[in-house]
C-alpha cells in the first residue's frame, strides 16, 4: 500500500498539497526553478502518484496565477499580500476545484491543515463565496502583466493572445529521429526525421528501447538543421542533455558534446547509451576552456531566460525578470565571442536561444555582427525548416506563440546561422 504522509488528524491527500505549496513557494518566493524544486519539496511523499499529483498542482496554479489572483481578490475585502500564506492555499485549492477536477469539500478540506493555526476561517470563507458565486476560470488564462506588457512590445496583441492560448493546452509531444527506417510511434511528421504524437508515457512508446527516437520539440530541431549533414568536427557548446547533440551525431558529424554540468552531462551520456550515437562528452565551463582545434561547425543552444518554453514550465513566467535577462544576455554575448575564434575558416556558427525575449536572440545577433566583420548571416531556406515555419527576412529563425496553431503550437526559439569568411 502506497504510504501518505499525510499528518496524523489530517484529510488523507493534505501531504500532496503541503507539497505544492513548498514547490510554489520555492518558484514564487525563492525564484526556483519547478523541476529543482520538485526532490526537496516532496521528498516528504511516498509513491509517484503523490508526486505527480503534487506537481500537477504547482504547474496548473503557475499556468492560472493571475486568474486566481484576480478571484481570491474579488472575495478578500483586504488584498492578501502576494506571499500570505492565505494566498497560496487559495490557490491550491481553487485551481483544483476550478481546472483539475477535484471536488470542492476534497479541495479545500485537504488545503486547510496547510493554515493550521493561522487565517483557516478566512480561506475556508473566501473558497465557499467563490464557490457559491460559481466562479470559473477564463479558456484563455491571463499571462502576468510584466510578460503580457513585454511580450506585447516586442511581438504584439495577436502573439500575446496566442500565448494565453497555448499555455492553456497540454503541449504536443515531437520526436526526433535518428533516421527515418527506425521503429517510432504513428503521428504528423513536420520535417525529416521528425514525428508529432499523440502523447503517452515516453518509455512504453514504440521504438523507445532501441533508442531510435528522443523526445525534443519541433523548433528546437532547428538549430541543428541549419547545419545539416557533415563528416567534420562539430562543437556543440551548452549541449546538455543533448537533444541537439544527437542530431548533429546523426547527421554524421564527429561531435564534442561540452556542458558545464556534472548531472546534466550524465544525460548527455545516457543519450548516448540508449541511442547508440557515438560522441565526446567535454565538461567544462565555455567561458574557461578552448577546444585544442577550431571546428567546422559550432552550435551554441545558450543558456537563458527558457521564456520560450513557457508552455512546458509555465515557472520561467515567474523568474524571468529583467534583470534576470540582462544577466543572461550578458553570459550569451561572452560565450558568442569566445565561440567565435572556435570555428574555422569558412565553418559554420549557429546561436540558438530557446527565448521569448530579443535582447537574447535579435539584438545578440545585431552586436555580434557589428564586432565581428568575418562573420556574415547566412539566411536559413524554407526547405531546411519544419513546414509552417518560415525565416525572418532577415534571414534568422524566429518561432512565437501562434506559430504552427493547427498543429499543436511549437515553443519559442531565436536561431541564426552564421558562416565564417575564408576557407
Ligand atoms: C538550453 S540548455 C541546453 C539544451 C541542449 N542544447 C539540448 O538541446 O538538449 C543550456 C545548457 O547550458 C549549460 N551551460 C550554462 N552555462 C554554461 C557554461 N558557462 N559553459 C558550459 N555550459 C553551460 C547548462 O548546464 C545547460 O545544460
Amino acid at each position: 500500500m502506497a504510504r501518505d504522509m499525510t499528518r496524523a488528524g489530517e484529510p488523507l491527500g493534505t501531504a500532496p498539497r503541503r507539497a505544492a505549496l513548498r514547490l510554489l513557494d520555492a518558484v514564487l518566493r525563492r525564484g526556483e526553478a519547478l523541476d529543482a524544486a520538485i526532490p526537496l519539496a516532496t521528498r516528504a511523499l511516498h509513491g509517484g502518484p503523490d508526486r505527480g499529483l503534487a506537481l500537477a498542482i504547482a504547474a496548473e496554479t503557475l499556468r492560472r496565477l493571475p486568474d486566481l489572483d484576480a478571484l481570491i481578490d474579488s472575495a478578500t475585502r483586504q488584498r492578501l499580500p502576494d506571499d500570505a500564506k492565505a494566498r497560496f492555499a487559495l490557490r491550491i485549492a481553487l485551481v483544483q476545484a476550478l481546472a483539475l477536477g477535484t471536488p470542492p469539500h476534497a479541495a479545500i478540506a485537504t488545503v486547510l491543515p496547510l493554515v493550521d493555526g493561522g487565517p483557516r476561517k478566512l480561506v475556508h470563507g473566501v473558497f465557499g463565496t467563490l464557490m457559491r458565486q460559481g466562479a470559473t476560470l477564463p479558456e484563455r488564462p491571463m499571462l502576468p502583466a510584466h510578460v503580457a506588457g513585454r511580450w506585447r512590445g516586442a511581438w504584439g496583441k495577436a502573439t500575446v493572445d496566442a500565448a494565453r492560448h497555448a499555455i492553456a493546452l497540454p503541449p504536443p509531444l515531437d520526436l526526433s529521429l535518428r533516421d527515418a527506417a527506425v521503429v517510432h510511434p504513428d503521428g504528423v511528421s513536420l520535417a525529416a526525421d521528425h514525428v508529432r504524437v499523440a502523447g503517452g508515457d515516453v518509455p512504453t512508446l514504440p521504438g523507445y528501447d532501441d533508442g531510435g527516437w528522443w523526445v525534443q520539440d519541433v523548433a528546437a530541431t532547428i538549430p541543428a538543421r541549419l547545419i545539416g549533414r557533415g563528416t567534420g568536427k562539430a562543437l556543440d557548446l551548452c549541449a546538455a542533455p543533448g537533444g541537439k547533440t544527437l542530431q548533429l551525431a546523426a547527421a554524421g558529424w564527429a561531435v564534442e558534446a561540452v556542458d558545464v554540468s556534472q548531472t546534466r552531462a550524465e544525460r548527455l551520456a545516457q543519450n548516448r547509451a540508449r541511442t547508440g550515437l557515438a560522441f565526446e562528452v567535454t565538461i567544462a565551463d565555455v567561458l574557461d576552456w578552448a577546444p585544442a582545434v577550431p571546428a567546422e561547425a559550432v552550435l551554441i543552444d545558450a543558456p537563458c531566460s527558457a521564456t520560450g518554453i513557457f508552455r512546458r514550465h509555465p515557472d520561467v513566467l515567474y523568474r524571468a525578470h529583467d534583470g534576470v535577462i540582462a544577466e543572461t544576455a550578458a553570459l550569451q554575448a561572452h560565450i558568442l565571442e569566445r565561440a567565435a575564434e572556435w570555428v574555422s575558416p569558412g565553418g559554420v556558427l549557429v546561436y540558438a536561444t530557446c527565448s521569448l525575449e530579443p535582447e537574447e536572440g535579435e539584438a545578440q545577433l545585431d552586436r555580434f555582427l557589428e564586432a565581428r566583420g568575418d562573420y556574415v548571416l547566412e539566411p536559413a531556406r524554407g526547405d531546411e525548416l519544419p513546414v509552417g515555419i518560415t525565416p525572418h527576412e532577415r534571414g534568422y529563425v524566429r518561432t512565437l506563440p501562434g506559430m504552427l496553431a493547427d498543429q499543436g503550437g511549437c515553443d519559442g526559439f531565436f536561431v541564426a546561422r552564421l558562416r565564417r569568411a575564408g576557407g
